[in-house]
Order: C-alpha cells, then sequence, then structure tokens
C-alpha cells in the first residue's frame, strides 16, 4: 500500500484523539519539538577531512573506515550535500563546523583562522536562517603528530595549540553575531599517551592552565559559547587520556564552561542518559555529541535505540532542552554519507518528539505513589502507542518525505551527482 496524505491524515487525527484522551497535548509537544534544533556535524559529508590545501591524513586516535563513492571534496560539493540532507530532515538544525573547513586562496596556519575565511559559510547559513557551531582541529596536523596539543611538554607547540584555540573562539563569536545565535565552541584534544604514563599529573595541569588562557578573555554568551569534550580514550592512547570526563566535568564545574558528553567516549555500560541529571545539578549547560559506540568510540550513524531514546528522553523528562545543546557526532564512509546524515539526524528528532509525547503526569503520578507496575506498564505501552502517525504528519507538514520516500531522493541524487564525482 502506498502512503497517501489522506492516509497520514487521517492516522494523525486518531493518533491526536487517543493521545488526547490520555492528557497529552500533540499540538504543544510538536510546538516544543519545533524549538529544539539538532546540530548537524559537517564532517559526516567528507570523512573528517576539510579544506586545508595541505590537507594531511586523520590522526588523533579518531577514525574513518569506509570509501563509499561521492566524497565531497570541496565546500561548494559538501553544502550541496548538506542542502539536500537537511532538506529530507523536518524541524529545526543547525550545521556545526571544524577549524579544517575553513576556505582561503593560500595556506593558513591553524593559529591564524580568521571569521573571513569562513565568510561562505556564514553567507549559507543565513540564508537559511540557521545557526552554526564550532570546532577548533587539534588533530591531522604536524604539530599533534605525537598526540599533543595543549598539554604538550614543549611550550612553543602548546603556545601554537592555544593560538588556534584562542583564534577559533574569536571566529566562534562571530558566527553568533553575523547569525543572532550563540555558537557552541567545542573544545577536543586527543591528548594522551599509548602506554602508562611516569607522571599523569602534569599534562593535566598544563591542560588546565592553557585552558584558562585560552578562555581568559572574556565572550558575551549570547554570541559564543565555550564547551569542553572529555574521552575515555583513543587509538594510540589506550593507557591514558589527558583531557577525561573527570578532568572536564570538573573543568566546567569550575570555570563555568559547557560540559560536552560524548555517547562513544565511555566505558561501555555507561550511559550519557544517566549523566545528563547528573551533570546538570552542578554544570550550567551541556553539550552532546549523540553518536554510537560499537565495541569502541566506532562513531556509527545513530540510530533509534534504546540509549537515543534514553537521551531524548531525559531531556525531555527534566525540562532542559533550553541546557542541553544537541549536535551529532559519528562519521561512516562506508554507506551513502548523506544517507548516514539523515538516518541519524531523523532517529535523533524522532527520538524527541516520541519522548514528548510521553505521558509524563501519569509516569510522575505513579512513581509518587509509589505504584511501579503502573509506571513500568505506561512506558512499555507507549512504545507501541499512535507515536509513527504523528511522526508521520510532522514530516508531511513541514515539507519533508514520510517514511522511507526520502532514500528515493538520496537515491537519485547520488545517480547523478555523486557518482560523478571523482574517486577520492
Ligand atoms: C571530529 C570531532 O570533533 C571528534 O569526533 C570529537 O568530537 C570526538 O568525539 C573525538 O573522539
Ligand atoms: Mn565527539
Amino acid at each position: 500500500m502506498t502512503i497517501t496524505e489522506t492516509s497520514v491524515r487521517a492516522a494523525y487525527q486518531a493518533a491526536r484523539d487517543r493521545f488526547a484522551a490520555g492528557g497529552i497535548d500533540v499540538d504543544a509537544a510538536l510546538a516544543r519539538l519545533d524549538g529544539v534544533p539538532i546540530s548537524m556535524h559537517c564532517w559526516q559529508g567528507d570523512d573528517v577531512r576539510g579544506f586545508e590545501t595541505a590537507a594531511g591524513e586523520l590522526t588523533g586516535g579518531i577514525q574513518v573506515t569506509g570509501n563509499h563513492p561521492g566524497r565531497a571534496a570541496t565546500p561548494g560539493q559538501l553544502r550541496a550535500d548538506l542542502d539536500l540532507a537537511m532538506s529530507l530532515i523536518p524541524g529545526p538544525k543547525r550545521l556545526n563546523l571544524h577549524a579544517i573547513y575553513l576556505e582561503a586562496d593560500r595556506p593558513v596556519g591553524r593559529d591564524e583562522i580568521e571569521p573571513v575565511h569562513f565568510r561562505n559559510w556564514v553567507d549559507w547559513a543565513r540564508a537559511r536562517g540557521i545557526g552554526l557551531d564550532f570546532n577548533p582541529t587539534c588533530f591531522s596536523h604536524p604539530l599533534s603528530a605525537d598526540n599533543r596539543t595543549l598539554s604538550h611538554p614543549d611550550a612553543g607547540i602548546r603556545r601554537f595549540w592555544i593560538d588556534h584555540c584562542k583564534a577559533s573562539r574569536r571566529v566562534s563569536e562571530s558566527f553568533g553575531r553575523a547569525l543572532g545565535t550563540p555558537s557552541v565552541m567545542n573544545i577536543w584534544i586527543p591528548d594522551g599517551s599509548k602506554d602508562l604514563p611516569a607522571d599523569r599529573f602534569s599534562p593535566r595541569l598544563r591542560l588546565r592552565d592553557a585552558l584558562d588562557e585560552i578562555l581568559a578573555t572574556p565572550i558575551d554568551k549570547a554570541f559564543h559559547k565555550d564547551a569542553v569534550e572529555g574521552k575515555l580514550f583513543g587509538i594510540g592512547a589506550e593507557a591514558y587520556t589527558v583531557g577525561s570526563n573527570e578532568f572536564y566535568l570538573a573543568y566546567a564545574a569550575a570555570r563555568g564552561t559547557m560540559l560536552c558528553l560524548d555517547a562513544g567516549h565511555f566505558h561501555p555500560t555507561e550511559v550519557v542518559s544517566d549523566k545528563l541529571s547528573a551533570v546538570l545539578a552542578l554544570v550550567d549547560e551541556v553539550l552532546l555529541h549523540v553518536s554510537r559506540p560499537m565495541r569502541w568510540d566506532s562513531d556509527h550513524v545513530v540510530l533509534f535505540d534504546d540509549e537515543t531514546q534514553a537521551i531524548a528522553s531525559e531531556i525531555v523528562r527534566g525540562d532542559v532542552t533550553d541546557r542541553v545543546a544537541i549536535g551529532l557526532d559519528y562519521f561512516d564512509a562506508s554507506i551513502n554519507r548523506i544517507a548516514a546524515w539523515v538516518i541519524g539526524t531523523r532517529n535523533m528528532r524522532k527520538a524527541l518528539l516520541k519522548a514528548l509525547l510521553e505521558p509524563r503526569a501519569a509516569l510522575r503520578a505513579a512513581e509518587a505513589a509509589g505504584d511501579f507496575a503502573t509506571r513500568l506498564a505506561l512506558f512499555e505501552e507507549h512504545k507501541s502507542g499512535p507515536w509513527t502517525a504523528v511522526w508521520d504528519h510532522y514530516c508531511l507538514s513541514r515539507g519533508v518525505p514520510v517514511g522511507g520516500r526520502w532514500l528515493d531522493v538520496v537515491k537519485a541524487y547520488e545517480a547523478k551527482i555523486l557518482s560523478e564525482r571523482e574517486a577520492a
């Protein structure tokens, strides 16, 4: 049976009535959903390569695997691919850029980047009414070759990365000023050690001092926000990561920055969903890198799975949509890269919608009364409730394809555009 607009509308009306009977206002849920942007990561489109003229290999303990044809090789191609992906995803979006996505007609040192190098991105974002976020790129560079940047014992190398992060803050601030929405700038560094270090203290103290210097110049939070991202380990940094989660949690609490929680950066039995309420009790704002680790920090495409749902549910249940910036962080080069963006971003939004349709008042009442059977029953019944009809109608009403129809668009683009691109 084909999906018709009439059938989508009819199913939606029935679902709306059923949710209303359970005390859920679907219109209010959709209005809230439309207030939550998802920041899409530009680096899914080109395997984290960027556009520095002296582009080298991807380093820093992260890896992209796969060689599906059609990787974006120019800024224009990346923007065209993003345009297509964004046209297939309902709801507000932002774009998250790394410093290596600059555009310049001569090689520019990372410590010399300026807002002008990102002018095309700002124009692109302005024309689409979306915000930009930013990241200094402290990897894939000769001066990060030994997996040490802001914690490097060599003061000259440390200086280079400090200056890169300072320059990145100025770029980030310029995004916020130009687009009228604060740019969240996330600092992630690969610093660590393959084998057991004799001194775990000194690198962390150097990192603390480097960050303090980077953040010394205050910037209005209306334009720019600082975030720091911890990690358990990376390839080649198995024994010790300078910027661990504990380090950055303490740093964010002490210095008032955002804390970035990446779903792939913890021990396999730890979940980011449980950390949100813990961190937000003492830290004002969190940045999420929604990702999917498989056995390690493998950065697989985000699924509509239990943890993605749990993250969305925690944000909604805690009423913290204004304190959690949702970003995505994965890179899969083994499949069509645009499809990877669309699947992951639609899944995140789907999870948010499902969370917003949860019978929250009834759940809280059951919990308060100690009626945990009712709580469990409500949770489980919601899973098979008619929220998918609301999702379909949401897609229809926001002008994006319903169901899997978006894939036809991606396939047609692959046949016409991606297949014509030169092999990487
Ligand atoms: C490219 C990203 O900045 C990077 O993936 C970082 O956020 C990370 O998660 C490293 O493992
Ligand atoms: Mn990340």
